[in-house]
């Protein structure tokens, strides 16, 4: 059955809600930013509908801020609609910013709030479709890119529908994700995979010769330019051009590129005649770029333009299960490189790996394995060899026990099937069960047996 939970303090409104659905859609009431959580924790509803104003501030909308925050912390894949008054246009658009799925403004008209509610529950029931593909389809193909969590294992599903287009995508993730890798990757699955890929760093090159750098310059256009020079974009011509760090481009350039989206020709810095070019365009950023625009700094036009697609890369704390693949498969790739084959992690080290939160991501992971593998003593290399600590737990962002406990089973056969080279007989003694529970298990958690040849 159809879960909603209709968080909701005034008791005239709740029960007009109440009554607004059908016998197919369970409906739980919740008064309060306490109660609310305590119905996610144990019905895990697929929709909540969220009045902002909540006690002890029902009259603002700090209480249901902070519901939102919780609830898209504690359970991200719910739909939550915020609630409004008529006039709190501002408030709605702040949540939808941090991550509500749609909002509706009382006062209360039963169609329109059904038809709200029953499109977000069509779209969870969608996106839950989505990772279970995710999941039963076999790993990626993608070169250089180790994922085996649902979470990324949708992005690089996305990646490949959208390599072969041209649509302008943009890519956002926090640092060290795998933003430029999965540029590359857009590039490499494409019709221009035998042409030009230029890269530019937006942030890393000064304002005053990032436009040359871009747009290219003519002889005598400025002091010292001896010669004419192409820019980036001329030179990616029939390929791809990947502009890393766009929410970092000042905003003159902004309007330039702006017009170069649109118009696809270009101005060599002190030239008259524009010169038409054929380039796939594909951005990235860490930064927030709503945060951006709404503080002055991005232009809403350029953003609009560069995101017909947006790819948005989980943090690797997000991806259910990726932590361990990933610091294996790097153990594995460094050791031979730093000629320390061999080398496995220890139990504690895995833990730990499970349990940190890796603020820098993939690429924080390769430093700390790269530093663990010159420490290492032995074959076992251990928390402290990656300056980890052991202890570190994230209990506090669980949802409820049987999370806590899936996850726990998940982390650990995975753990288990990394650690004897996904040798099911193996896999399944250090385990203590049987080879078919086992098979049953990896059924269960869609976890893929065949990443390494075994050797039944
Ligand atoms: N899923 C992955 N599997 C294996 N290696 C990865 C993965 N994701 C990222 N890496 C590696 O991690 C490093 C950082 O990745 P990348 O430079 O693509 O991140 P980024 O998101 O562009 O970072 P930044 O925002 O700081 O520029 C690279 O060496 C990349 O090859």
């Amino acid at each position: 059955m159809k879960q909603l939970l209709i968080v909701e303090d005034d008791p005239g409104l709740q029960s007009q809600m109440r009554w607004c659905f059908s016998d197919e859609v369970e409906v739980t009431v919740a008064a309060d930013r306490d109660s609310a959580l305590a119905a996610l924790r144990r019905l895990e509803p697929e929709v909540v509908t969220l009045d902002l104003g909540l006690p002890p501030d029902p009259g603002g909308a700090s209480e249901g801020f902070a519901l939102l925050e919780d609830i898209l912390r504690l359970a991200p894949l719910t739909k939550v609609i915020v609630v409004t008054g008529r006039e709190d246009k501002e408030n709605a658009v702040k949540a939808i910013g941090m991550g509500a799925s749609d909002f509706y403004q009382k006062p209360v008209d039963a169609d329109i709030l059904t038809f709200v509610v029953n499109r977000a529950f069509r779209l969870a029931e969608l996106e839950r479709e989505n990772r279970e593909l995710a999941f039963q389809s076999a790993g990626t193909s993608i070169k250089g890119i180790v994922a085996a969590s649902p979470e990324m294992l949708a992005v690089c599903r996305t990646l490949e529908k959208v390599a072969p287009t041209d649509i302008t995508t943009l890519i956002t993730g926090e640092t060290g994700t795998g933003k430029e890798l999965l540029a590359k990757a857009l590039h490499e699955l494409s019709p221009r995979a035998s042409k030009p890929f230029a890269a530019i760093n937006c942030a890393a090159i000064p304002e005053n010769l990032l436009e040359s750098e871009l747009f290219g310059f003519e002889k005598g256009s400025f002091t010292g330019a001896t010669h004419s020079k192409k820019g980036k974009i001329e030179s990616a011509n029939g390929g791809t051009l990947f502009l890393d760090e766009i929410g970092d481009m000042p905003m003159a350039l902004q309007a330039k590129l702006l017009r170069f989206l649109q118009e696809r020709m270009i101005d060599r810095v002190g030239s008259v005649n524009a010169i038409a070019v054929d380039v796939r365009v594909v951005c990235a950023t860490h930064r927030n770029v709503r945060e951006l625009i709404e503080s002055g700094d991005f232009r809403e036009d350029l953003y609009y333009r560069i995101s017909e697609i947006t790819l948005d890369v989980p943090a690797v704390r997000e991806r259910n299960g990726d932590a361990l693949v990933i610091a294996q498969s790097l153990l594995k790739t460094l050791g031979k490189q730093m000629e320390r084959p061999n080398l496995t992690y220890s139990d504690d080290a895995a833990n730990a790996i499970q349990s940190y939160s890796w603020p820098g991501n993939v690429r924080e992971m390769i430093n700390k394995v790269k530093r663990a593998i010159i420490m290492a003593d032995s074959r076992r290399v251990s928390a402290a060899d990656l300056e980890l600590d052991p202890d570190n737990q994230s209990q506090g962002n669980q949802l409820n026990l049987r999370q806590v406990r899936e996850n726990a089973e998940r982390n650990t056969i995975l753990q288990a099937l990394q650690s004897c080279s996904f040798n099911m007989s193996q896999a399944s003694r250090l385990l203590g069960v049987t080879r078919p529970t086992l098979y049953n298990l990896t059924d269960k958690y869609r976890i893929q047996t065949s990443t390494e040849p075994s050797e039944d």
